[in-house]
């Protein structure tokens, strides 16, 4: 993103300069105060919104007519959003379905996902049959089934309950390892950044603009143990001190 500024029609000054570099590979976490712009910058990257003024460049030579490198971005959302009347199955084929690929062709496709996911044996299931967390994991198998290089994960488990919540971010981090696809990942939690990010975004409100980028350095293997280590400890000091001071220097 090269100075990025957002104004939507009711005037919100929503992003003002924002530019970021993102690498393949990267877990980059987006963290700030609510109504910093995190959300919009993610719908931007996503082309679900355009800028006011500014760009977004890939580097892909795969660009569709609305400038996006197709079929290169996974998004979840904090809900769920599932067809509650399709099964498992036919929720993450959806993506395929929309691009052509029939239930054949794509079963294998959707069968991988969902194993990723840990979901295989409840393909057949429906939404109402699955636990919150069981409806997050559908969604981002969904995500991934067109084999994004980008996933995009907007505050994905705000929702859901703490155990729930490190089950799925230990999931996530396996899913990054597994694929190295290149996460950006918009948080609320200090502690959820902290643990999964390889780099985080600091954001400040009024207006939403970048405050600080902290790059984290993190163990290959992260898991209960680390949670309670005195690295983690140190990442979290670090990365609650900037966003305190991020928070401070919104102007009133
Ligand atoms: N469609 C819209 N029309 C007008 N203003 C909007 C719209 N969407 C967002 N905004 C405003 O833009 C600013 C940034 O909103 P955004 O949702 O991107 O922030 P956020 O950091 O993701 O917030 P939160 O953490 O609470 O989800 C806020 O002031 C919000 O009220």
């Amino acid at each position: 993103m090269r100075d990025v500024n957002k104004v939507f029609s009711n005037g919100t000054l929503a992003l003002k300069g924002m530019s970021l570099d993102v690498h393949a590979g990267e877990f980059i976490s987006l963290l700030g105060p609510s109504g910093c712009g995190k959300s919009t910058a993610l719908r931007i990257i996503a082309g679900l919104g355009a800028p006011s003024s500014g760009t977004v460049a890939w580097p892909s030579s795969r660009i569709n007519s609305k400038g996006l490198p197709e079929g290169d971005v996974g998004f979840v959302f904090q809900e769920p959003t599932l067809m509650p009347w399709s099964t498992v199955f036919g929720n993450v084929h959806l993506p395929l379905k929309l691009a052509g690929v029939s239930k054949a062709d794509a079963a294998d496709r959707v069968m991988e996902q969902l194993r990723g996911v840990g979901l295989a044996d409840f393909a057949h299931a429906y939404p109402r049959e699955l636990s919150g967390g069981m409806k997050m994991r559908v969604s981002i198998a969904r995500a991934l089934v067109t084999q994004p290089k980008l996933l995009l994960m907007d505050e994905p488990f705000a929702a859901l309950d703490e155990i729930t919540r490190q089950k799925l971010n230990d999931d996530v981090l396996a899913l990054w390892h597994r694929t190295r696809v290149t996460v950006i990942f918009v948080t609320h939690s200090v502690f959820e950044s902290a643990y999964l990010s390889s780099r985080i975004v600091v954001m400040r409100a009024r207006p939403g603009q970048v405050y600080t980028d902290l790059p984290i350095s993190q163990p290959e293997q992260r898991d209960g143990t680390y949670r309670v280590s005195e690295f983690y400890r140190a990442n979290c000091q670090t990365v609650s001190d900037a966003l305190q001071s991020a928070i401070q220097s919104a102007e009133i």
